[in-house]
């Protein structure tokens, strides 16, 4: 974790959507340092999209808590986070200039109507243009100016860039990146697209079946792995705890916990980013690390 004080504190995070159902979240605790950068990751239906709502205010859990900016409910620091849910809710009879305005108006002191306008004017946005006919992609540079434009502390992003082509999501990077350095904010981030995460963020969190697999700084993670090689069986790693291991040629492939010296014969490396999440989401049982606390 990195800074001080958690910027995103939950504990044992409950949220059911019916009796029936699985729980979506099942029991999730983490920290989210101030200032970081945070990758939410993690399969489809692992409760993404739900842990972002509670963290928004937009619904309650069932049990359990999320503390937001140095120990507040969501409510009560609202004006100082900004949530760019997957559905980008915009009123689509608005022009884009219409849009800013309106944002103005409801962020009374915060809002930087300059900056704002500047993120939808450097995407090629005209702002005369109604939103309903601006494509997915623009209609994202326009969320994404409403979600800066109040110079938020926290900024909650839900699949940001799945409109976006190569070079928009590099723009929508940059202009991430940079309010993050002047404003020192907090960033927590959906995607599913671990290549472009992997140079922009300080922590990571891994969910799976609504619960927390993997949590902590990147690096802390990653140092805490080992994908070994070598010619014998995953028998020969019994004293490492085993996250994941595949046949490879005449010999075995593995990613690790070690705890201690690997036996002689097996080649080490540090896996990437995405080696080390692809591990984690083919082996659904593997025992979760959490590090966030640390
Ligand atoms: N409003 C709802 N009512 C009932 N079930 C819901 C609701 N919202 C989410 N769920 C369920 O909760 C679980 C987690 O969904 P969620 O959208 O949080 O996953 P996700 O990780 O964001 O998935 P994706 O990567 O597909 O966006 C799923 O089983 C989903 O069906």
């Amino acid at each position: 974790m990195t800074g001080a004080e958690p910027a995103v504190e939950a504990s044992g995070l409950v949220k059911q959507f019916g009796r029936r159902r699985p729980a979506a979240l099942d029991g999730c605790s983490f920290q989210v340092g101030a200032g970081s950068v945070c990758a939410l990751v993690g399969p489809n239906g692992a409760g993404k999209s739900t842990l972002l709502d509670l963290a928004a205010g937009v619904s309650s859990p069932t049990e359990g808590s999320i503390r937001l900016l140095g120990g507040h409910t969501p409510g009560e620091v609202r004006e100082r986070v900004s949530y760019l849910a997957q559905d980008k809710q915009l009123y689509p009879q608005l022009t884009v200039a219409e849009t800013l305005r309106m944002a103005a108006g409801l962020n009374p002191g915060r809002w930087d109507a300059r900056y704002a306008a500047d993120v939808v004017e450097q995407g090629g946005v005209d702002p005369g243009t109604r939103v309903r006919r601006l494509s997915g992609g623009q209609r994202t540079r326009v969320a994404l100016a409403l979600a800066l434009g109040k110079r938020p502390d926290l900024l909650l992003l839900d699949e940001p860039m799945a409109a976006l082509d190569p070079l928009a999501r590099k723009q929508f990077t940059g202009l991430l990146m940079a309010h993050v350095a002047e404003h020192g904010a907090t960033v927590l981030l959906s995607s599913h697209d671990l290549g472009e995460l992997t140079d922009t963020c300080d922590d990571l969190v891994l969910l799976g079946q609504g619960r927390v697999r993997l949590a902590g700084a990147t690096d802390a993670l990653l140092d805490a792995h080992l994908l070994a090689t070598g010619r014998g069986t995953v028998e020969d790693l019994s004293a490492h705890t085993v996250v994941d291991s595949r046949a490879a040629g005449r010999g075995t492939t593995a990613l690790l916990r070690p705890a201690g010296p690997l036996p002689d014969g097996w080649s080490t490396a540090q896996p990437s980013l995405e080696e080390l999440v692809v591990h984690y989401l083919g082996a659904p049982d593997a025992p979760p690390l959490d590090l966030s606390a640390d």
